[in-house]
């Protein structure tokens, strides 16, 4: 049932404008993958794409080993197997649940049509709900209606669409885990787009980050993560401060911090993210706390560094400690990422 599909140096314009620059792409069968980026990168003008809506410049688009785009030519979306979940939902306002799910399965007879929405409602937990209108049920069952309907016709790849964005932040997480893996039952390949780190890291296994059209990083979350190529993907999965060992000055800060075999001597640049920096009561290094965050089982502590630079360091709620107070930490020098230049 699940395709494997292969984006290769796909570029996609409006006009003159280029939405997608050279974005390659290659999940396996049963894969989720995840273009994750800023508003306006190209997310939604790449599925797009992928389901056959927005005709491609250069490049192209296959699934299981069939090209489905390259310049010049698009097989239908209608031909594709491809299945489709929208932020708004989209359900069919006036056909209850079991039509809606039922709606792209016009090709089986009344009762194998039946039997597999039934089969649809039970896995995304729905059954008992069939004969209810969507403004009968909450935005999380709307939206596995949603699901279901697209699962239904069992298309070789799911697109997924900002699915959770309309739902409240802890919903949304919920959501995330459990669609996951319904999505790894069914062994369906999936492409996921979103601008929230949180809901890729939920769902995906491997991300393409993008920014301005482009593909900056690819990889799994854990490499984006831990691994960035530089300081707008830093930034972009996740918190953590950026510090500058300037020239000259920078061995000594390196020291301060216990990072001398970090340090090179010339300028350059490191990401230390808050959870490698811990609460060490009999550390000699005490930083100046400069703000602090409760979040709940932890406080973030901002910590002062020379040069104005800040360190952020989660600690565990006990350590209750003012701004303008010292905090004891140690730096796990492993954990932290030199950046290029
Ligand atoms: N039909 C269109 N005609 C011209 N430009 C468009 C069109 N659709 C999108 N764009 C432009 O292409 C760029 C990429 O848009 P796209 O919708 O793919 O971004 P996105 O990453 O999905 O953003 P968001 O997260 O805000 O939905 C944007 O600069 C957008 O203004």
């Amino acid at each position: 049932m699940s395709g494997q599909l292969e984006l290769r140096e796909v570029s996609v314009n409006y006009g003159e404008f280029v939405a997608a620059r050279n974005v390659s792409l290659s999940l396996r069968a049963g894969q989720i993958g995840c273009l994750l980026g800023p508003s306006g990168c190209g997310k939604t003008t790449l599925l797009r794409a992928i389901a056959g809506f927005e005709a491609i410049a250069s490049g192209e688009i296959n699934l299981q080993g069939r090209r489905i785009s390259s310049s010049g030519h698009s097989v239908p979306p209608e031909q594709r197997k491809v299945g489709m979940v929208f932020q708004d939902f989209a359900l069919f306002p006036h056909l209850d649940v079991e039509r809606n799910v039922g709606f792209g399965l016009a090709g089986l007879d009344a009762s194998r049509r039946s039997q597999r929405v039934q089969e649809m409602l039970q896995l995304v937990g729905l059954a008992g709900y069939g004969g209810r209108y969507p403004h009968e049920l909450s935005g999380g069952q709307q939206q596995r209606v949603a699901l279901a309907r697209a699962l239904a016709p069992e298309p070789e790849l799911l697109l997924l669409d900002e699915p959770f964005s309309s739902l409240d932040s802890q919903l949304r997480e919920q959501l995330a885990c459990e669609v996951r893996d319904l999505l790894k039952a069914t062994g369906v390949t999936a492409v996921l787009v979103t601008h929230d780190q949180h809901e890729a890291f939920a769902m995906a296994e491997h991300i393409a980050l993008l920014d301005e059209g482009r593909v900056v990083q690819a990889g799994t979350p854990w490499e984006l993560y831990n691994r960035p190529v530089d300081e707008f993907v830093a930034g972009f999965m996740g918190q953590g401060s950026v510090i500058t060992f300037a020239e000259g000055g920078s061995e000594r800060l390196a020291r301060q911090l216990g990072l001398g075999g970090v340090s090179t001597g010339a300028q350059h640049r490191v990401l230390i993210r808050p959870e490698a920096v811990t609460y060490s009561a009999d550390s000699d290094l005490r930083l100046t706390i400069t703000a602090r965050t409760f979040r709940g089982s932890e406080y973030l502590y901002e910590l002062a560094l020379e040069g104005d630079q800040r360190l952020l360091c989660l600690a565990p709620n006990e350590v209750d400690l003012t701004v303008g107070s010292l905090l004891p930490v140690r730096i796990d020098s492993t954990r932290v990422v030199k950046l290029p230049h």
